[in-house]
């Protein structure tokens, strides 16, 4: 495809043995911003680090617009921008003489310099702080010029690894914003462990788990699950659980806090004729609702495992 910007293909990365990535594979094309999900220790920094060339895979390989990052690696870090974890901030230059170094340490041209400098500054709202240094900045500003960093050379590709972290509401709100806008025109990768903000900022989501990726598609895919086939049903006048289930594509129906959890066969729609049969027996109904799954339950689903008890394991033994 001819707008591919990213490509990691069967990468993995051994240490001391133990895959930390295994065999993940994925592809990002110009204009999406991907997040990239997982818990502790799934293994999503290690893939950062991988995909922007600082740490070489085991195995697979990694193409950023279809330059092997192995082969060619100048050429291919010269089209990502990254904003690790902990940012790469000069604390002691202003936010110019720190963006024109950045911009030096990018390979742009002298004569682009100021330009570049200038347009940075413009797209992260950091204009009217250019003689400011870095260190009287607040947290949220210090973030955007961290960001500033990472797109100065224009970059096709941006990483940005939990760019909201210790940032107040609205910074946050402001830094999503960015990240949105930035995604229109460049690849970007959003590493996060706040599960909103990818509903709210990607519209591609991976799971990496225990080094494996679980959950790879689109945004649309992920609400999906979440909505489900389930609805919350109030009746002040409940008939019995057996009545209810005898309502067509009713499946399963359970109680919870005084309202009626009703499942429904994939393709039903039973909703008309539960608020039918209300009426008609008199049930009160007072609520009905899908019962939405949250994004965290399905990504506990999705990374839940269950681990043998360590009393378990020591009687095995
Ligand atoms: N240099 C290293 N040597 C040995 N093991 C490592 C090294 N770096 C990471 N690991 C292990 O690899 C696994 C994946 O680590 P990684 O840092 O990629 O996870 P992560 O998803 O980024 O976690 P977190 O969100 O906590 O930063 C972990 O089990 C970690 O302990």
């Amino acid at each position: 495809m001819a707008n591919l910007t990213v490509e990691a293909i069967e990468l993995t990365r051994l240490y001391g043995g133990r895959a930390a990535v295994s065999d993940v594979t994925f592809n990002l094309q110009q204009g999406q911003v991907l997040g990239f999900l997982g818990p502790n220790g799934a293994g999503k920094s290690t893939t950062m680090k991988m995909l922007t060339g600082n740490l070489a895979p085991s195995a697979g390989s990694v193409k950023i617009c279809g330059i092997d990052m192995m082969e060619s690696p100048k050429e291919a870090k010269a089209l990502i921008g990254y904003l690790p974890e902990m940012r790469p901030l000069y604390k002691e230059f202003t936010v110019d003489e720190y963006l024109t170094i950045a911009a030096r340490l990018h390979n742009v041209s002298g004569k682009h310099l100021k330009k570049a400098v200038e347009h940075a500054k413009e797209r992260c709202g950091l204009s009217h702080m250019s003689k400011r240094l870095i260190e009287n900045l607040s947290n949220g500003y210090q973030q955007r010029v961290g960001i500033a960093q990472a797109i100065i050379h224009n970059p096709m590709v941006v990483i940005l690894d939990e760019p909201t972290v210790g940032l107040d509401p609205i910074q946050i709100r402001d830094i999503r914003a960015l990240i949105k806008e930035i995604g229109q025109a460049h690849s970007v990768i959003v590493s996060t462990h706040i599960l909103p903000e990818v509903e709210m900022v990607c519209d591609h989501v991976q799971i990496i788990d225990k080094g494996k990726l679980v959950f790879n598609g689109g945004i649309d895919v992920l609400k999906q699950q979440r909505i489900g086939n389930k609805l919350l049903v109030g009746l002040r006048q409940p008939p019995s659980a057996e009545v209810l289930k005898t309502i067509a594509g009713v499946t399963e129906v359970e109680l919870v806090d005084s309202m009626w959890r009703i499942r429904f066969a994939e393709g039903s729609q039973p909703h008309e004729a539960i608020v039918q049969a209300a009426v008609h027996h008199n049930w009160g109904l007072y609520h009905i609702a899908p019962d939405q799954t949250s994004l965290e339950d399905v990504f506990v689903q999705l990374t839940y495992h269950e681990s043998v008890p360590v009393a378990e394991v020591a009687q095995a033994a």
